[in-house]
């Protein structure tokens, strides 16, 4: 039920100012027509056409089996996040020790990918949320992360899209989300800068309040 709530609405949220706030992965409505395999062998064809255009020799043994690793890994793996139904199903649980404190999950490896590029985001996902009466297994949090991850991405809109997602599933405002990255179209190409990390915060219901973001910060470790 909560799922299924999950899925038609966490991509559209009212925002702050109550302005429909659109932060869906632009997604044609016959995005999920061709089923996964019909998918796979679209992408074998193209990316196939992609290597010999390169001038690589499809014959070779080491090569001929790349296109469809190549779309395999796209379709089940690096981007299985785009298909609503790839959404974990949420655990919630009853508040019982009526812990009213923020609850921090922090250091939540993700690998994404750049939409302008296609190459990888590396980084880490720090949570927190305070219960509005439910709990929800630690799990959860990465699988959240992980399947927003697991799209083709720019960073802030993973950002948003973790948030609104935790304050969906735990019905509370009271969410914060960092996301500290890597992205290797910044440091393998172009402007190679190898030292330099990307930040991006989601700061909703108490967390707006500074001594709440400070806590928070405090506890990730982020600060000094
Ligand atoms: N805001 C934002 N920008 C990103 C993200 N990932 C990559 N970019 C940037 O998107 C821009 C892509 O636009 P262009 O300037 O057209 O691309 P480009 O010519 O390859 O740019 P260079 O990287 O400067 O060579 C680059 O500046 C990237 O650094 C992200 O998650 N958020
Ligand atoms: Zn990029």
């Amino acid at each position: 039920m909560l799922n299924t709530q999950l899925k038609s609405d966490i991509d559209q949220q009212i925002g702050d100012d109550h302005v429909l706030t659109n932060i869906a992965t632009p997604l044609r409505a016959d995005a999920f027509e061709l089923d996964d395999d019909a998918k796979i062998e679209i992408i074998q064809k193209h990316f196939k056409e992609i290597m010999h255009t390169l001038g690589l020799d499809m014959t070779d043994e080491s090569l001929q089996g790349t296109p469809k690793r190549v779309a395999k890994m796209y379709v089940k793996e690096l981007f299985s996040g785009l298909k609503p139904e790839n959404m974990p199903a949420m655990t919630l649980f009853e508040n019982e020790y009526k812990y009213s404190e923020m609850l921090v999950e922090r250091d939540i490896t993700f690998y994404s990918n750049c939409e302008h590029h296609f190459v990888p985001i590396v980084g880490k996902v720090h949570v927190a949320y305070i219960s509005s009466g439910k709990v929800i297994g630690l799990s959860k949090l990465h699988r959240i992360v992980n399947f927003y991850a697991r799209r083709p991405q720019v960073q802030e809109r993973l950002t948003i899209q973790i948030g609104n997602a935790l304050k969906e599933a735990l019905g509370t405002e009271n969410v914060a989300v960092v996301v500290d990255a890597d992205h290797f179209c910044v440091s393998s190409r172009g402007i190679a800068d190898q030292s330099s990390s990307t930040v991006t915060s989601y700061f909703e219901g108490v967390f707006k309040n500074a001594a709440k973001k400070e806590e928070f910060l405090q506890l990730v470790k982020l600060k000094d």
